[in-house]
């Protein structure tokens, strides 16, 4: 009988993160790869060693131990202190620093005296200086030395720019994602599913408030720029996790509908690998423009492109499907994450008849929660289990689902509908989940999905 093991010790989280880093830098460096530093032009992200598991692991391994050893090394009071205090305040300063365009207002190269900076982003001087001032603390931004007053770029502020769409989607008053996740005492005492009406007196839906509160009205395009964003800065440009998840070759020439397709950057992916797919792209007429002007950008409708040209059609997910499509593919790519069980089960009733009809296949793009805690690293769930938050209280009630809640979602939606496999790249907080009406392969899955669960679904 083995005995309890004790709790990892100071030391023992020090060494096993001398090991980690050791790892990780030994492999930047066998590759030469860029090191990583303060300095604004370093690496932004670690999207280079995605493809390496050793890298990757050591590198998931270096962040949850040292988590770990920040948490015992500050002790409870500390830890509480600085979440109330210091990572609240955090946030504040970063939705200023992006509402003010701060970090574009300074140059990547050459440090700004504090008073040009006010100037140019007319804004007081003093309290300039001391939101700035905090900033530094955190490494956005610093005081070069020597030169006191200044301001100059580092690697975590020399980055805004380039992830602003996000941080507006999450940060900005428009969207309310904010103020929503202060509803939760009275959210969880009222609303199983959706307390967004809690933060809009007209009782909107998200995508309507998106669209309507806008200032410019173009809520929807920068919602999409944030999906974008997100997901580059997930798997970096380029759909790669989507074009080798799945076997597009296999489909030939059939038709592949992206359900509520966004932008469009998928279909254009797919269209742009696999030119003898037809492929169209489904969503709400608002976001045709921006579909089409994708189209256009990606060379896809020039006359030179040989290939099939994507199409977009105006469609609520929430109607019947047309007819004509005879699909062998519905792509659902962040789509069900939006809704509630009941809401998500309203679209996939609209997908089944096509699906008996034609042996079509959904493939599910989304991410799987852990059934288990301890399945995958903390600081992983931790950023899955926030944006579970961020369904609920913003999206009317969606969540994020562990494989088991996929499997019974599926399930309820028809009880041949199952699914088949489970897709996940290294690194990867996006799976590919391939459902159809096939019992055997079916079958094949849910002994996968029992083996990883011991969770009971809430279904
Ligand atoms: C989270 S985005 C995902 C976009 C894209 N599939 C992706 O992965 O980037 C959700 C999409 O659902 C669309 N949508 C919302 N309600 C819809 C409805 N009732 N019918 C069709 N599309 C809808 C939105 O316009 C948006 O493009």
């Amino acid at each position: 009988m083995s005995l309890p093991q004790p709790p990892p010790s100071l030391v023992d989280l020090a060494t096993a993160i001398l090991q980690a880093a050791t790892t990780l830098q030994d492999h930047l460096a066998t590759h030469h790869l860029p090191q990583p530093d303060l300095s604004p032009t370093s690496r932004h992200d670690y999207l280079d060693i995605l493809a390496n598991p050793t890298a990757t692991s050591a590198r998931a391994a270096l962040i949850e131990t040292t988590r770990s050893l920040l948490h015992l090394a500050q002790g409870p009071t500390d830890l509480l202190r600085s979440i109330v205090l210091s990572d609240r305040t955090a946030v504040a300063v970063l939705r200023a620093i992006h509402a003010l365009k701060i970090a574009e207002a300074v140059p990547l190269h050459t440090p700004i005296s504090l008073d040009a900076l006010a100037t140019s982003l007319g804004v007081h001087p003093i309290p300039l200086s001391r939101m700035l001032r905090f900033a530094y603390t955190l490494r956005i931004f610093h005081e070069p030395d020597n030169m006191p007053n200044y301001v100059a770029h580092t690697a975590l502020s020399a980055a805004i720019p380039g992830f602003d769409p996000y941080i507006w989607l999450t940060l900005s008053d428009t969207t309310q994602v904010q103020l929503a996740a202060y509803t939760f005492p009275l959210a969880l005492r009222r609303w199983p599913t959706s307390p967004m009406a809690l933060t809009d007196p007209r009782g909107r839906d998200w995508w309507t408030i998106l669209q309507e509160d806008d200032p410019e009205g173009k809520g929807m395009d920068r919602f999409s720029a944030a999906m974008t964003t997100s997901l580059r800065g997930l798997h970096g440009a380029g759909n790669a996790y989507l074009l080798e998840g799945f076997d597009w070759a296999g489909l030939g020439s059939g038709t592949v509908v992206d359900v509520g397709g966004g932008s469009g950057h998928n279909a254009v992916a797919v269209a742009k690998a696999f030119p003898r797919l037809r492929v169209v792209v489904q969503d709400l007429p608002k976001n045709e423009s921006l579909a089409v002007s994708n189209f256009e950008a990606s060379g896809l409708m020039d006359e030179g492109w040989k290939g099939c040209k994507p199409e977009f059609q105006a469609q609520d997910f929430f109607s019947p499907q047309p007819g004509e499509l005879r699909p062998k593919v519905y792509l659902l790519s962040r789509i069900l994450h939006d809704w509630s069980d009941e809401d998500a089960l309203r679209i996939l009733t609209h997908l089944i008849p096509a699906m008996k009809k034609h042996g079509t296949r959904l493939l599910l793009v989304e991410r799987v929660l852990p059934d288990r805690c301890g399945d995958i690293p903390l600081y992983q769930e931790t950023q899955l289990r926030a944006l579970d938050l961020l369904m609920y209280t913003t999206f009317g009630g969606g969540c994020e689902r562990s494989a088991s809640q996929w499997e019974q979602l599926l399930r309820r939606a028809d009880a041949g509908l199952g699914i088949m496999e489970i897709r996940s790249r290294v690194g990867s907080e996006l799976s590919m989940l391939e459902a159809g009406f096939c019992e055997e392969q079916g079958a094949v899955l849910q002994r996968a999905v029992a083996a990883t669960s011991s969770e009971q679904p809430k279904l």
